[in-house]
């Protein structure tokens, strides 16, 4: 597990259209159709098992939130911020 980051790379470092909240970044999705948030959560889902680093998903009617941090590690690694590239890939 790599090291927590301290807030300051944290920010420094965030994808575009992440936030850091607390100990979490998290990325809100917006879909007009239910079943595509659905589906992405999925493929956001199966990249998260096959990275072995698990996201908090949040199925709304008109959106898809995404947290991660690193358990382990008791807050955000690069682990997190690779991951959230990932995960904007399958947008
Ligand atoms: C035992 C522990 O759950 C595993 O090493 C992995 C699984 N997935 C994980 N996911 C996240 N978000 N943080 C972790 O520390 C983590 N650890």
């Amino acid at each position: 597990m790599p090291d927590r980051l301290d807030d300051d790379e944290v920010d420094r470092r965030l994808p575009d259209d992440w936030e850091r909240d607390g100990d979490e970044i998290v990325r809100t999705y917006p879909f007009d159709d239910y079943l595509d948030g659905v589906t992405f959560a999925t493929r956001v889902a199966e990249v998260a098992d096959e990275e072995y680093h698990h996201p908090e998903i949040t199925i709304r009617y008109d959106e898809i939130e995404v947290r991660l941090t690193s358990h382990e590690a008791g807050g955000i690694t690069d682990a997190d911020l690779r991951l959230a590239g990932l995960f904007d890939a399958e947008r």
